[in-house]
């Protein structure tokens, strides 16, 4: 069973845990206060006794809340601790090498060698196995089964998440795993067999939306280090229901040019209207300012939509960038997004082959030409010299399913995002490039008069909005998309570019390891060695994705001797146009 669509319900066998874990959640922050107050770990509670019993013991919203000391002994009584269902497995990690040969070749500089050692190590503190109890009482977790071992995020982000595995896989990789990166993959796999998408994180409150699709990115990436063609024949079926998900009913836009010719976009929208469970309490909160049931449920559809996109919370998704409930995710069309499904059409188009599947390589390959022709009809701005979201009118003015494309519903404001499509040329070299060398050169311009290039790093956007996706955060996904794509642009500025900004976040993320022994989530590009704040919950280390793009950067650029690698050191070229 999935969540069903508009409502948002959740399969049966977890629905009343939920419910329970939600009023424990709301008990909870009446007991300890908000200060501190994470309400994802209460959702996170394995069910340790009877459901009925638990709810039974739990005082009433109308009597006075428990003290903090009679709280902890319910939580103690009732439940195991969050994340106590994810066993950790460092001993499990058979492909794991202290120093794997081959590992970083270019890496010369002691100091940076000795630091890529310590954080290829971090895997062996990332890497779970999900107890033996999960699928065996699933109506006492919220976290779901896989088959395979596991790297998370780290902190509160204790079970998978789906973009987050790209750069997981990609750090793997770099760390010769290629077994973990196989089995990262094929837990996603598992997913859209049994959902029929990858959903957002592998949690039961997260199958009423997914996340940027990168799961074919994954299977490319796997297969070119492995060669294994049994393994891209396992994820090809998935792969063709996951396409037909993010190209199909609430995900898919129709909209014609102003030549008349009707393109289909997609955009992100979550089966999903209530609070997210995960952040219930904040939820509600925002929606307290807001009077009618339906317009609630307006918002907490936005909510859930924004946290498919990856990027939640910025000023990208809301109408006002200083008021939350003006977000409007799903009446955009978002650069990000469309860029991500080309890929996915390109590769299943090149994995088809692969295995001689050539109608279906041919289907995709004319999809994928489609999907470039629609970007640039409605995404592209030639005096910008970007690609731009196109914010969809609210007012229902759509013809028969089909919108009109109208000039100025293009949003003009910077982001980072607003570049990603030159990350394909990273994946598409020669005639099948998605923008050709002059059009890739004015981009890259238009990126370095763009005031997002900062002294750490990419900043997500140029505006201080508090939300972390937007000034002064970068994130390591949205560095290495940027750097990727302008190595590959084919002009020799680009790449020193892309190589410029891979020096200054490596520095930046060495400075923050120096200083504080972790590993961030995010990063303020402001001020090198510093972490990045903001959003609803505090700033996580451990940090998957974050590892995975050093690692990723250290391997292709490498670091000479005697490159400095602290804070000290200054960027190598101007990042200003
Ligand atoms: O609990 C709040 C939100 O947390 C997640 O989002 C953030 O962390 C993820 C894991 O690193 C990352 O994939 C996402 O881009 C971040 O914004 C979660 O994905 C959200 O759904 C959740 O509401």
């Amino acid at each position: 069973a999935t969540a069903t669509a508009g409502s948002g319900k959740l399969e049966p066998t977890t629905t009343a845990l939920i419910e329970l874990l939600l009023r424990v959640q709301s008990t909870a922050l009446r007991a300890l206060g908000p200060d501190g107050f994470d309400p994802k770990r209460y959702v996170d509670l394995p069910l340790s006794t009877d459901a009925r019993a638990a709810a039974a013991a739990l005082p009433s919203p109308d009597k006075p809340p428990p003290s903090r000391a009679e709280m902890e002994r319910y939580l103690a009584r009732y439940f195991g601790a969050a994340g106590s269902d994810l066993v950790p497995a460092a001993a499990e990690l058979a492909d794991f090498e202290a120093e794997p040969r081959g590992f970083l070749p270019r890496v010369r500089s002691r100091a940076a060698r000795a630091w890529a050692l310590e954080v290829h190590a971090l895997w062996r503190r990332l890497a779970r196995r999900v107890a033996r109890g999960v699928a065996e009482r699933p109506e006492r977790h919220t976290l779901l089964p896989l088959p395979r071992g596991v790297v998370v995020p780290g902190s509160r982000f204790r079970e998978v998440y789906y973009w987050d595995s790209y750069w997981i896989v990609r750090g793997l990789l770099v760390s010769k795993m290629y077994h973990s990166a196989t089995d990262t993959v094929l837990n996603l796999v598992h997913l859209v067999q049994k959902y029929g998408f990858v959903p957002n994180g592998a949690r039961s409150y997260y199958i009423n939306r997914s996340q940027p699709p990168l799961l074919s990115s994954m299977v490319l990436e796997v297969y070119e280090a492995t060669g294994d063609v049994k393994f891209v024949r396992e994820a090809l079926p998935p792969l063709l229901k996951e396409h037909s998900f993010w190209t199909s009913e609430i995900h898919s836009v129709a909209i014609r040019d102003n030549r008349g010719h009707v393109h289909n976009l997609s955009r992100y929208q979550a089966k999903w209207n209530k609070p997210r469970p995960e952040s219930a309490t904040i939820d509600k909160e925002l929606a307290s300012k807001i009077n009618s049931t339906a317009d609630k449920e307006k918002l907490y559809r936005q909510i859930a939509s924004t946290a498919e996109s990856g990027w939640d919370f910025s000023s990208r998704w809301m109408r006002n960038s200083t008021d939350m409930t003006t977000l409007a995710t799903t009446y955009i069309l978002p650069v990000d997004l469309n860029t991500f499904l080309f890929k996915m059409e390109r590769d299943i188009a090149s994995f088809a082959k692969l295995i001689g599947d050539n109608a279906t390589s041919e289907k995709f390959l004319e999809a994928s030409k489609a999907r470039h022709i629609a970007i640039d009809s409605i995404l592209w701005n030639s005096e910008m010299e970007q690609w731009l979201d196109y914010w969809l009118p609210t007012d229902g003015d759509c013809q028969q399913g089909v919108y009109q494309w109208r000039f100025g519903s293009q949003n003009r404001n910077t982001f980072v995002s607003n570049f990603i499509p030159l990350w394909l040329n990273a994946h598409h070299s020669g005639s099948g490039q998605f923008a050709d060398t002059a059009k890739s050169d004015r981009v890259v311009s238009s990126l370095q008069k763009s005031g997002l290039l900062r002294a750490a790093g990419i900043a997500t956007s140029p505006r201080n909005t508090g939300q972390q996706w937007d000034f002064p955060n970068g994130w390591p996904p949205l560095q290495h998309l940027i750097a990727e794509g302008l190595l590959h642009s084919g002009s020799k500025e680009a790449a020193r570019l892309a190589e410029d900004i891979a020096t200054r976040w490596v520095r930046t993320n060495y400075g923050a390891y120096k200083a504080t022994g972790k590993m961030h989530e995010k990063y303020d590009v402001e001020t090198c060695g510093k972490s990045g704040g903001g959003g609803e919950y505090k700033p996580q280390t451990g940090f998957g994705w974050t590892n995975g793009v050093v690692l990723s950067f250290l391997e292709e650029f490498g670091w000479p001797e005697h490159k400095g690698i602290d804070c000290s050191r200054r960027g190598g070229v101007s990042l200003a146009g």
